[in-house]
C-alpha cells in the first residue's frame, strides 16, 4: 500500500530471508508500505506472518535482504552500524511490551535517558508537554518499581517521545496490561498522534488494541494481506479469522 501525503516511514518491496539453502525462511516477501506522518497504524497477522521482522526492518534493527526502508528521506540500507544506532537513538522512539525501564533510575532520568545518550539536553517545554501529556508529572522522582504497569508504560511512552522522533514503533505495548489499563494506554497513544502530531506504528495480536489505530495493516506469510481503515474490534477480528490461525 502506498499512501498519499508525506511519509514518515516507507518500506519499498522489503524482503527478508533468514538462513540459506534448504533451511532458508522467507519472513518478508516484497512488502511495500508508506506510513504517513501524523497517523497511527497497527500491524496484525497470524503468528509467524512476519510482524516482528517487519518492525525490526522498519527500525533498522534488522537489514532487509531486498528492498529499501526510508525514514523520511534517509535510506537505512546506506547507513553503517554506527549511523544506524545514532538514527535509532534520535529519530525513532521505541515502546515495548515489557517497558524496558532502568530500575536504578527514577522516572525523570528514564525519560531523559535517550537525550543523555545522544549528548543532548531535553527542551524543557517539550519535556513538560510530554510528562503532562502522558500523565506522569507527579511521579518524576519515583523508581519504576514504585509504579503500576500502566504507569511504567506511560513512562516508556514519554521516553519514546522525548527526542521528538519521526516515528514511534510499538511492539505489543499493551500485552502485559489488564483490559482497563490497556485501554488507557491505547487512548494515550492515539492522543500522542491526534494531539501531538506524532506518528505511531504498532504491532499487536489484539483486535481491540488494533482498533485504537487509524488503520490496520494485515500480514500473512510475509506478504501484505490487507488494509483496514477506521477499524473496529469486530472487523479486525473478522479479517484475522479469514487469515487463518492467530
Ligand atoms: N532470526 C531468525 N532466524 C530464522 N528464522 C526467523 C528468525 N526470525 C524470524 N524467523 C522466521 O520468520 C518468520 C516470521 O517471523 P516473525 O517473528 O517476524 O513473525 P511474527 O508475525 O512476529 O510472529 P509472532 O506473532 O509469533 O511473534 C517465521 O517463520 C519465523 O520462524
Amino acid at each position: 500500500m502506498r499512501s498519499e501525503g508525506v511519509c514518515a516511514l516507507e518500506l519499498e518491496a522489503v524482503g527478508k530471508v533468514y538462513g540459506s539453502g534448504g533451511g532458508a525462511v522467507t519472513a518478508l516477501d516484497g512488502v511495500s508500505v508508506g506510513v504517513r506522518k501524523g497517523t497511527f497504524t497497527a500491524v496484525m497477522g497470524p503468528s509467524g506472518s512476519g510482524k516482528s521482522t517487519f518492525l525490526h526492518c522498519a527500525a533498522g534493527l534488522d537489514r532487509p535482504s531486498s528492498g529499501r526502508v526510508l525514514l523520511g528521506t534517509t535510506d537505512l540500507g546506506k547507513l553503517r552500524e554506527k549511523a544506524l544506532t545514532e538514527l535509532r537513538r534520535t529519530r525513532i522512539g521505541f515502546v515495548f511490551q515489557a517497558y524496558n525501564l532502568l530500575p536504578s533510575l527514577n522516572v525523570l532520568q528514564n525519560i531523559t535517558l535517550p537525550m543523555r545518550m545522544a549528548d543532548r539536553k531535553p527542551d524543557p517545554r517539550w519535556l513538560r508537554e510530554v510528562v503532562e501529556g502522558v500523565g506522569i508529572a507527579k511521579k518524576l522522582e519515583h523508581r519504576p518499581s514504585e509504579l503500576s504497569g500502566g504507569q511504567q508504560q506511560r513512562v516508556a511512552i514519554a521516553r519514546a517521545l522525548i527526542t521528538r522522533p519521526e516515528v514511534v514503533l510499538a511492539d505489543e505495548p499493551t500485552g502485559a496490561l489488564d483490559t482497563r489499563t490497556a485501554r488507557q494506554v491505547l487512548d494515550l497513544l492515539r492522543g500522542v498522534v491526534d494531539g501531538m502530531g506524532q506518528t505511531v506504528l504498532m504491532v499487536t495480536h489484539d483486535p481491540v488494541a488494533a482498533s485504537a489505530a487509524h488503520s490496520v495493516l494485515f500480514l500473512a506469510d510475509g506478504k501484505l494481506a490487507g488494509h483496514l481503515p477506521q477499524p473496529t474490534p469486530d472487523r479486525v477480528a473478522e479479517r484475522m479469522t479469514h487469515l487463518g490461525e492467530w
